[in-house]
């Protein structure tokens, strides 16, 4: 019951860590923090100096409801409704993929010719095929003003979050929703076409972690039978859609640099780089046609 949670932010920081240690959670510390912290609206520095400072019963009452899911498996971002990605707070909805800090690599794999060709042209068009929350396209929209983006999914629900969060951020006036099944309803040019597509193997879905496969969205996971349909596909038709010397970067499974070079490469396109995660697992490929 709520009533049983300390009203003092300090005691009550330190009971819900607890609870969480309990029930096994991997960093209590941090998920206790987070949830303490959004659900009374106090801050790190009131948790360390102003520990005897009360919080409502409306908060206590909301912070047990997430304890309790977090302690049911629940990821921590899911229960806040949001996750940070590349310095920007992207809210999450049941069609979207929390975004994760690997596929930042991915930003900054495009983001130096993004700058260059925004400075040469004064504009970069970048198509972000499978974009969820819109993480990669308003990232990159973020750093680099001259751009505009077009966030293509096949989920309703991911691209009304998508453009909640481009207007959330300032940058909805650059950034267009595209439903689409991948190229389908595309139109243009781009220089920039980068995704993170479904890159799991159909088959391997069921032994994802808990929280993977119980909160992600499946349409965001299954790459089909091999994990590379969507590659095919991207390396297919994306030529039609770049512009002259544009780039296509797309992330990939750590164990699939060299069958999806090898899906591009059959293709026509020359790789012009591969980038490692912080893990140091091979995450991004950058290609030119
Ligand atoms: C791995 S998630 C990536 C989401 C986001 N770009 C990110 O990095 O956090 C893949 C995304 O592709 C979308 N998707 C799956 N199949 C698609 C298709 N046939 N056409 C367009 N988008 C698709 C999913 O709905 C999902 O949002």
């Amino acid at each position: 019951m709520a009533d049983q949670l300390p009203a003092a932010l300090g005691p009550l920081l330190r009971a819900a860590r607890e609870r969480l240690a309990a029930a096994g959670i991997d960093d209590p510390a941090l998920d206790s923090r987070l949830i303490v912290e959004h659900f009374s609206g106090t801050t790190r520095t009131q948790a360390i100096a102003e520990t005897g400072q009360k919080v409502g019963s409306a908060a206590l009452s909301a912070i047990e409801t997430a304890l309790r899911r977090r302690e049911a498996g629940e990821p921590v971002h899911r229960i806040l409704g949001y996750r940070e990605f590349y310095g920007l707070r992207l809210s999450l909805s049941s069609g979207t993929l929390e975004p994760r800090p690997d596929t930042e690599t991915l930003v900054d794999a495009v983001l130096p010719f993004a700058r260059a060709t925004a400075e040469r042209l004064g504009e970069c068009r970048i198509l972000d095929l499978g974009t969820g929350t819109g993480a990669i396209a308003l990232a990159l929209l973020g750093a680099v003003p001259a751009a505009t983006a077009t966030g293509v999914d096949i989920s309703l629900d991911a691209l009304a979050t998508a453009a909640g969060n481009a207007r959330d951020l300032g940058l909805g006036g650059r950034f267009k929703a595209l439903h689409s099944n991948w190229f389908e309803k595309v139109s243009g040019r781009y220089h920039v076409i980068a995704s993170n597509p479904p890159y799991i193997p159909s088959r391997d879905i069921g032994n994802l972690q808990d929280e993977v496969r119980d909160f992600d969205p499946h349409r965001a996971l299954d790459g089909g039978v091999d994990g590379l349909d969507p590659y095919r596909v991207i390396a297919a038709e994306a030529a039609e859609f770049l512009e002259t010397q544009g780039k296509v970067a797309v992330e990939i499974g750590h164990m699939q640099k060299t069958e999806v070079t090898g899906i591009f490469v059959a293709a026509g396109y020359s790789i012009m780089g591969a980038y490692r995660d912080l893990g140091g697992n091979d995450r991004v490929l950058v290609f030119e046609h």
